[in-house]
């Protein structure tokens, strides 16, 4: 087995790729508007009830219709899992993880298809899917080789006449919920890291981007996943999601999204309910509210190109997004008014069109929560760029910088989710960690500076699950960078990491005296 290496992005300045991608797109231009049913033990179930996925930016344009779990439906997904999973946990994890390498090479073949497909259904610019489905590609690889480490347990002391194991098993029946903003990626890295460690899964994709999901439980069952370990199981998050997180026979829940759905969830997982024997794992990987801090002795243009690519690449739409600046007083000026030149730089369109750096957002929910908060932001803050949206063709909200915010505004503090960013001054770098650190969220953030005393306070004192000097505060890389926050982003499960598989199993020691 060759060591694992990241999924190298796609470069679309050479015309094989960007002919490459075209075909991609025509393929799944090819199958739009097809249903899907649902899977339940690998038999496929049409329901009336049907979930539409429409492409963000021609919100007319159909991706696909979804089957709709009803509650007796998630029940009998339930039954199914709950049976496998005692032939799946004794499936030797070289097998398991033998799956994943042969998904992995799949979707590698197919990869421009799976970029194609998130460029529609989720709206991402080229650039963006490629990252996605990379991302998707090294969970798959990653995962694989993580349980092949752990699969003989860890290693601990024998006396003398005594042998000692230390082994994993697997827990039993998981609950991938998982958001649309990584349709492929999150989904497909909650839902193998659960498989791979020997648990069978019910995997609820986001209503928004379930077509993408669908297609990854076709690339498992070609890569010789057993029917009944995945059951792909899309509904409603309040019917079937609830239904789910309480059923007595659910033994974990891998839940990505939004801080209030993941503390609902943690909430109703703790009751315990009739005829349950366990205490219910919950892994949340909430919301995040990311700021960029500038240090007065700065690369003060790597500063302005990092807060404008975090903030607005996929249209500010990651949990990672830099959501805040704050600059030291000393070179305020200059890297904000560098910010709004850049920002105005920014090509916005239809994703398809590879010029374009930025598209949409996802629908018209987000379109609404997005623009109300630019109207809070007007009343808050300097509008320096942007402030303005478009909804007749697709959800387009323009990039938006706010600068002169105070660190107790609105837009300071709550997570919006889309291209705006609010920058604030502070007098020195102490006060600039600490606005940083004043927000309930812990997930990522960035310094930049050419301070290394400062850089060291930093990484003591900014409280985030995912720290970076000199560069922007997306895109972590699986197996370099792992991916997790503090406080209320989550529970800090490090996706990606080597701690991460072990979330989804339980130790057991034996002693044997000879
Ligand atoms: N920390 C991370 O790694 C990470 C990664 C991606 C996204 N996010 C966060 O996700 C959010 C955006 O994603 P979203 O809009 O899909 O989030 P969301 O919370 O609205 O939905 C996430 C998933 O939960 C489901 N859901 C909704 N209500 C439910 C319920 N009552 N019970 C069970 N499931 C339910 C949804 O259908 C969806 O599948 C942002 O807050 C973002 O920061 C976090
Ligand atoms: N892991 C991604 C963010 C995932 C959440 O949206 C990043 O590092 O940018």
């Amino acid at each position: 087995m060759i060591p694992y290496k990241h999924e190298p992005f796609t470069d679309f300045s050479k015309e094989e790729n960007k002919a490459a991608y075209l075909e991609g797109l025509a393929t799944v231009e090819g199958y739009l508007g097809q249903a899907y049913p649902l899977i339940i033990g690998g038999e496929r179930v049409t329901t009336e009830d049907q979930i539409t996925s429409y492409n963000p930016a021609k919100k007319t344009e159909v991706i696909g219709t979804v089957s709709k779990a009803t509650k007796d439906l998630a029940e009998k997904a339930m039954q199914v899992a709950d049976e496998t999973f005692k032939m799946w946990s004794q499936v030797e994890p070289e097998i398991r993880a033998d799956v994943l390498f042969k998904a992995a090479s799949i979707i590698r073949r197919r990869k421009f298809e799976f970029s194609a497909l998130l460029t529609l259904e989720a709206g991402k610019p080229w650039n963006e899917a490629d990252a996605d489905t990379a991302e998707a590609i090294d969970f798959l690889e990653y995962y694989a080789r993580q349980m092949l480490r752990l699969k003989d347990g860890q290693k601990v002391e024998s006396r003398v006449g005594e042998y000692n194991r230390y082994d994993y098993i697997p827990l039993g029946v998981g609950i991938v919920i998982s958001p649309w903003n990584f349709p492929f990626a999150i989904m497909a890295g909650t839902t193998v890291a659960a498989v791979v460690t020997g648990n069978t899964v019910l995997l609820k994709p986001a209503s928004t981007t379930p077509v993408v999901a669908y297609k990854f439980i076709e690339v498992l069952e070609e890569a010789g996943l057993p029917a009944g370990v995945v059951n792909y199981v899309p509904g409603s998050g309040a019917e079937v999601g609830d239904y789910l997180v309480d059923h007595p026979r659910t033994r974990f829940v891998s839940f990505t999204g939004s801080r209030d759905v993941g503390l609902r969830i943690n909430q109703r997982a703790s009751v315990l309910n009739e005829g349950q024997i366990w205490m219910k794992r919950v892994i949340a990987e909430m919301g995040g509210k990311d700021t960029i801090v500038v240090d007065k002795e700065a690369d003060l243009e790597l500063a302005a190109q990092s807060i404008v690519k975090s903030a607005f690449g996929f249209s500010g739409q990651k949990c990672s997004a830099c959501s805040r600046a704050v600059i030291v007083e000393d070179v305020y000026d200059e890297v904000v008014e560098r910010v709004a030149e850049l920002t105005k730089e920014l090509t916005i369109g239809d994703p398809t069109n590879p010029d374009n750096f930025m598209a949409t957002v996802i629908d018209e929910a987000a379109f609404k929560k997005i623009t109300s908060y630019i109207e809070i932001g007007k009343t808050e803050g300097k509008l320096l760029v942007g402030g303005t949206a478009d909804d007749s063709v697709g959800y387009f909200v323009h990039p938006t910088v706010f600068a002169d915010v105070a660190p107790s505004a609105r837009i300071m503090k709550e997570e919006i989710f889309g291209p705006v960013v609010a920058i604030a001054k502070a007098k020195d770098f102490d006060e600039a960690i600490q606005i940083a650190n004043d927000t309930e969220y812990g997930l990522t953030g960035a310094v930049i500076t050419k301070n290394r005393l400062n850089q060291e306070k930093a990484r003591k004192e900014f409280h985030v699950g995912n720290l970076y000097f000199n560069r922007g505060c997306t895109g972590a890389i699986v197996g370099y960078q792992p991916f997790g926050g503090f406080n209320m982003s989550g529970t800090d499960s490090k996706a990606g990491g080597p701690d991460y598989l072990q979330l989804h199993m339980q130790a057991k020691t034996t002693s044997e005296m000879f």
